[in-house]
């Protein structure tokens, strides 16, 4: 039954990039830009990028993240990491995915934030050519923190720029970043700009901060909630995420890393999906969390005593959830039915 459930691994909608860059890519790529690493083999530098055993909160998790971003601040590096991620996750036997990135985490260097979504975007379509995925689509993080309302609306902009531009492969923005020192209402007048010209959003919400925050990213018209964990404190958070059909994006690795969620006991997923939440199942961070998106099915199978109907349940929500509109989600369920029909017993 284990393996079985893994095979349901096939689309991920919530993956960041930098996150999920292999240990070996890094390598590669700290050597080939005279970078220097504090480790020079992949299992060496694990430590380095990955979450610690005992990762007290998200603030900890997110110091995984400084090495990574520092390898990702040329084109070439940004699209060459794309190429590969969307390599792996085709290795892996996944059909579709929507990977994020924040593009004013790459002005370090020289490049803009627009040379850094066209760099992704190369990368895309570099990698897309080179795998069996059905597709892969970009979603934009704007950040949480204290002064970067104008890097904010300037993804905000360039995320309308390119979803205006069909099949360019940017299609939605998300707001990533310590949810517990930035409250989710600090930034209203982003997402009022992004309701204004129809850019469609995905929040991280009720990771660090609690159901208030869910409610907050309801409120300024998310489409679709980055985990919403802690949605389960709120039972008129959960009612209003029935009624408006609103996707959560759950990744139980990270989750219990990050302290969102105490112990996969307790975790909120089952009854997300009693209640007939639109819940979906992801890795966040491949490498931070050291996981994949069948080692996510794996570890709720074994330790969730997770169905076989659970997890079709989470694959068909993810279809439905997916910001890919109506025809492209039948065509991806047909792809889904085409090589997997099994799935479908
Ligand atoms: O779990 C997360 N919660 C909030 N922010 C996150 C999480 N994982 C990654 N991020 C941030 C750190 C990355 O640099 C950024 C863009 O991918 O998104
Ligand atoms: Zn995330």
């Amino acid at each position: 039954m284990v393996s079985t459930l893994a095979q349901y691994a096939v689309i991920d909608l919530h993956l960041h990039l930098d996150g999920s860059l292999s240990p070996a890519w890094m390598l590669e790529w700290a050597e080939k830009q005279q970078i220097e690493l504090p480790a020079h083999t992949p299992e060496a530098l694990l430590p380095y990028v990955s979450a610690p055993q005992d990762c007290s909160d998200l603030n900890e998790y997110l110091r995984c993240f400084d090495l990574p971003l520092s390898l990702l601040q040329t084109p070439e590096a940004l699209s060459a990491a794309v190429a590969d991620v969307l390599q792996r996750l085709d290795q892996q036997g996944l059909i579709y995915a929507e990977i994020r990135f924040a593009p004013q985490l790459h002005t370090g260097l020289a490049m803009s934030q627009e040379d850094a979504v066209q760099a992704a975007l190369t990368g895309l379509q570099n990698g897309l050519a080179n795998t069996q995925l059905f597709k892969a689509n970009l979603i934009l993080c704007c950040m949480r923190a204290a002064d970067n309302k104008a890097e904010n609306l300037e993804t905000i902009r360039l995320a309308k720029k390119y979803l205006a531009k069909a099949e360019a492969g940017v299609v939605a923005i998300d707001l990533a970043g310590a949810e517990g020192l930035f409250p989710t209402n600090n930034f209203a007048e982003e997402f009022h700009y992004a309701s204004e010209i129809s850019v469609p959003f995905t929040i991280h919400a009720g990771e660090a901060a609690g159901a208030e925050s869910v409610q907050q990213a309801l409120a300024l018209g998310a489409s679709r909630i980055g985990y919403g964990i802690r949605s389960i404190e709120s039972e008129s958070v959960m009612a209003q995420l029935v009624r408006q059909e609103t996707p959560l994006e759950m990744c139980p690795c990270s989750n219990l890393q990050t302290k969102a969620a105490q112990s996969l006991k307790d975790y909120p997923l089952r009854r997300f999906l009693t209640r007939g939440i639109v819940a979906t199942l992801n890795t966040d961070n491949m490498t931070v969390s050291q996981t994949s998106l069948q080692q996510e099915y794996r570890l709720l199978a074994q330790e969730y005593q997770l169905s076989r109907a659970e997890a079709k349940q989470l694959m068909l929500n993810s279809i439905a959830a997916a910001f890919l509109p109506a025809e492209e989600k039948m065509a991806l369920l047909n792809t889904i039915q085409q090589r997997y029909p099994q799935l479908f017993e």
